[in-house]
């Protein structure tokens, strides 16, 4: 591990190298949209950082990204001029070096004079000067006196409060809020605020990593031997405890076995459980691409066959490559899902994991939530009733169709499914909830909605809908 005392250098000395790494990396998510996880894989390759370092400069990246929001409200007390004038590459080292004084324990002297000489390497000696003041200005409180003061009080606005307290766009907050208050499983009045902390808290924790052991090529049990745990509902999941590679599992490796979030395996076995009567050999995807929740279906179709759908190339070139190891006579079409170009009814069972604002996974991409916008989701809207409408006329009278989001915003759950249902008289909402045996904290129905804090998966929706004949 790099020595991380300043005290026994010159003050020239060279910048940390791990340190380094780490503001290279958020500049380029900030900078260029890059995804942290992509963009940190690859750094910790090409600077052959392992070990101690690679877990220091995961830390500074995911904490730094994922707090930044909240650091921005301190550093807008800190600087004297609004912070949208700052040069947003100083900017990122101000959240770098605020997430090593309030949310690791990095020594506040080291901290302030590593990123003094990391400004230096990177910005060059003018900047020094007020890197070095607003960073000191920032290690005179503690994170809980920061909240205090630049936050809301709970007591005047609660979820001004969380926002900065818990790390979240304030109109995330509201939408989740919402979801909780009067979603699927909805929290009792009076407790909703408390549950929104327990919720945004889970969010701020990295996921473990889950497994899923693909029926009929591999078995929990293989994954158990490897040093997984079973998973606590999914029959065909399993959990990595304490981190590690997956690929060192021989069973992912050749594709027996996946990388897939248990929410992800429960609403894919909801769609395969459900009751159909006579004919259930075919299954559509709409959505498919990467191809997790393909691989698992076309597992689960006995004597028949999944038809998987995906509008970008490569994107159906990893539906392919996910079910190049399931048998069976299965197909990845590249198209728009809103225009078959298969009859009408010609499917059993449909899953349309539609594009969505991913505002139920913000545990696994530290930058989405700062990057997501209100306008997001409204522009989604229009895409969502289509493929859902699509969905409905592709499934036969008899067969389900499952509408599922990695999102619980209320505006892409049950007010996409409402609007649809509303314009069809061929199709009515079923209880989805005894399709998810064991799982509690279900609440009403009939929609089902999974969350991080309360069943340690991603936040995933899901509506079960039955197409009748219609008049
Ligand atoms: C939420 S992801 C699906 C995840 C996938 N079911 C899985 O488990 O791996 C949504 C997918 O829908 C695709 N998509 C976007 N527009 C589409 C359209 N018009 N028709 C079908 N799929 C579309 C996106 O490219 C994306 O791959």
């Amino acid at each position: 591990m790099s020595d991380r005392s300043p005290r026994h250098r010159g003050p020239q000395r060279a910048p940390d190298r791990v340190r380094r790494v780490a503001y290279q990396v958020i500049r380029q998510v900030n900078a260029e949209g890059g995804y942290a996880n992509l963009a940190l894989n690859k750094a910790l390759r090409d600077s052959r950082l392992s070990g101690r370092d690679a877990a220091f400069c995961t830390e500074l990246v995911h904490g730094t990204l994922r707090w930044q929001g909240t650091y921005d409200a301190f550093l807008a007390r800190s600087v004297s001029r609004p912070l949208d004038e700052l040069d947003p590459e100083l900017l990122d080292m101000l959240r770098l070096g605020t997430h090593q004084l309030l949310n690791m324990r990095v020594d506040s002297y080291a901290a302030v004079s590593e990123m003094v000489s990391l400004t230096r390497a990177e910005l060059g000696q003018k900047r020094t000067g007020l890197v070095n003041a607003v960073l000191r200005k920032i290690s005179q409180r503690e994170m809980g006196q920061w909240i205090t003061t630049v936050a809301p009080r709970w007591e005047d606005d609660p979820l001004g409060h969380l926002a900065i307290a818990e790390a979240h766009p304030r109109w995330v907050v509201e939408s989740f809020d919402r979801a909780l208050s009067d979603g699927p499983g909805a929290a009792p009045p009076g407790e909703a605020v408390n549950e929104l902390e327990r919720l945004l808290v889970a969010d701020n924790e990295p996921p473990r990593v889950s497994l899923v052991a693909r029926p009929g090529l591999a078995e929990v049990d293989e994954l158990v031997a490897a040093g997984a745990s079973p998973a606590r509902w999914s029959p065909f999941g399993a959990v990595l405890e304490g981190g590690g590679d997956p690929g060192r599992i021989g069973a992912v490796a050749a594709g027996r076995a996946g990388v897939q979030d248990e929410g992800s395996q429960l609403v894919a076995i909801a769609l395969a459980s459900a009751k159909v009567d006579g004919d259930d050999a075919d299954w559509l995807d709409l959505c498919a691409g990467p191809g997790g929740k393909s691989a698992l279906l076309a597992s689960l179709v006995k004597d028949g066959r999944l038809t998987a759908v995906e509008p970008l190339k490569h994107r159906a070139e990893l539906v392919r490559q996910n079910l190049r190891t399931v048998p069976g006579d299965h197909k990845v079409l590249v198209g728009d899902g809103t225009k078959p170009t298969w009859p009408a009814g010609s499917f059993d069972r449909v899953l349309a994991d539609v594009p969505c604002s991913g505002l139920g996974a913000l545990r696994r991409r530290p930058e989405a939530r700062w990057r997501r916008t209100p306008k997001d989701v409204e522009e989604l809207r229009p895409l969502q009733e289509a493929l859902l409408e699509s969905a409905i006329s592709s499934v036969r009278p008899g067969g389900v169709v499952a509408y599922v989001t990695c999102s619980p915003h209320p505006d892409e759950t049950r007010a996409v499914v409402d609007a649809v249902l509303d314009r069809r008289d061929d199709a009515s909402l079923e209880d989805a909830r005894a399709l998810f045996p064991g799982v509690p904290d279900l609440g009403d129905g009939p929609d089902v909605q999974l969350w991080p804090h309360l069943h340690g998966t991603d936040a995933m929706y899901l509506a079960l809908i039955r197409r009748s004949a219609g008049t």
